[in-house]
């Protein structure tokens, strides 16, 4: 059996389409712009792309895109000023502070400085107690555009057994608590976990969020499961280039697996997507005006 490929590109080009239908109507009915703010500090090259894309995607889908690039050896207290003025500035409905940050910034702090209603990312300690206990937050946005592509291949994720692989703040324990929600029986496994052979072999779902290359074996996936592979990862190829490969191996995976995710083009570009489709989320609940369907879950 070959498994169906999840196409993210063209799932993330439908949920743009809806964003800007979504954008072009709260301009013409009620004379607002949803806006969004990225903030990079410092020149990693890999942050820089990220962020062009960002903002190139946010003026494509017809919204404002503020960017602010401070030099490395900004201080903590001048990232927290920037994100107190982009607070309390109508114009703008969405922050993300592009991560990681460097050494002397507290993350955390800087985070957490974040106006929670503003939080796109959905990492604000807020927005991740509101998900955990099962009310209204900002859903960050990998995970979220991992579950509206399970959703779709799966259709009810009910009683499922899902494994994470990863417990991290921005994917692994968001998407643990977004499974929950829909009712799968839900592991999380993470670098001390013993029998991770076992726990991929008895997975309805996998989602493989590692960061380590082609770490998942293809003999490992139960036959027919759903594959979500967030894993980026650059490669380099016996002539000296480099290629991006996830955390699954695709070329064996793809026999077993029933569904599966691509790297690139799977979960990446749903991951900015969703940034613009939370955006919009942001900017309907700043300003009480009903939400539209399909941005959020
Ligand atoms: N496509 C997208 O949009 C995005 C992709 N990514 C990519 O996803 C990957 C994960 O990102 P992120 O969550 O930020 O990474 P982190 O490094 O924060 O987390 C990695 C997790 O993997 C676990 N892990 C490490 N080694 C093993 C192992 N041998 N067995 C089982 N678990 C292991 C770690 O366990 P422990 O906690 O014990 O250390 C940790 O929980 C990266 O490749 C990143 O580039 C990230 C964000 C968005
Ligand atoms: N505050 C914050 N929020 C984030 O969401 C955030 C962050 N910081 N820091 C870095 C990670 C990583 N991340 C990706 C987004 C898109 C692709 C993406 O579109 N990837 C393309 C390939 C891009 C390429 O070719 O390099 C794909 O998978 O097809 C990848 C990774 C968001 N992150």
């Amino acid at each position: 059996m070959t498994a169906q490929i999840i196409d993210g590109k063209n799932f993330a080009v439908a949920l743009r389409e809806r964003v800007a239908e979504h954008t072009a109507y709260l301009k013409q009915q009620h004379n607002i712009t949803p806006g969004l703010a990225v903030v990079l500090v410092g020149e990693d090259p890999a942050s820089q792309v990220y962020v062009r894309s960002k903002a190139k995607q946010t003026v494509e889908a017809g919204m404002n895109s503020y960017q602010h690039k401070l030099a490395v050896d900004t201080t903590e207290a001048e990232l927290l000023a920037l994100i107190d003025q982009l607070n309390s500035d109508p114009a703008v409905h969405g922050i993300l502070v592009q991560l990681p940050l460097p050494e002397h910034i507290d993350e955390a702090l800087v985070i957490n400085a974040i106006d929670p209603a503003k939080d796109v990312d959905g990492f604000h300690i807020s927005n991740a107690g509101l998900l955990a206990t099962g009310q209204q937050a900002m859903v960050p946005c990998t995970p979220l555009g991992c579950l509206m592509m399970l959703r779709e291949y799966c259709g009810n994720l009910s009683g499922q057994n899902a494994l994470v692989i990863g417990r991290s703040n921005i994917v692994g324990k968001p998407m643990a608590q977004l499974l929950l929600r829909e009712s799968c029986t839900v592991t999380v496994a993470h670098s001390r976990t013993r029998n991770l052979r076992e726990l991929v072999a008895n997975a309805d779902i996998v989602v493989a969020a590692v960061g380590r290359p082609l770490f998942i074996e293809g003999g490992w996936i139960k036959p027919g499961a759903t594959v979500i592979d967030v894993g980026i990862n650059r490669i380099e190829k016996s002539d000296g280039t480099t290629r991006l490969v996830g955390d699954v191996d695709f070329d064996a995976a793809k026999e077993v697996a029933g569904a599966i995710t691509p790297v690139p083009g799977g979960v990446g570009p749903m991951t900015i997507a969703c940034l613009l489709a939370n955006t919009v989320t942001a900017c309907c609940r700043a300003s009480a005006l009903p939400e539209p369907h399909g941005l959020t879950v």
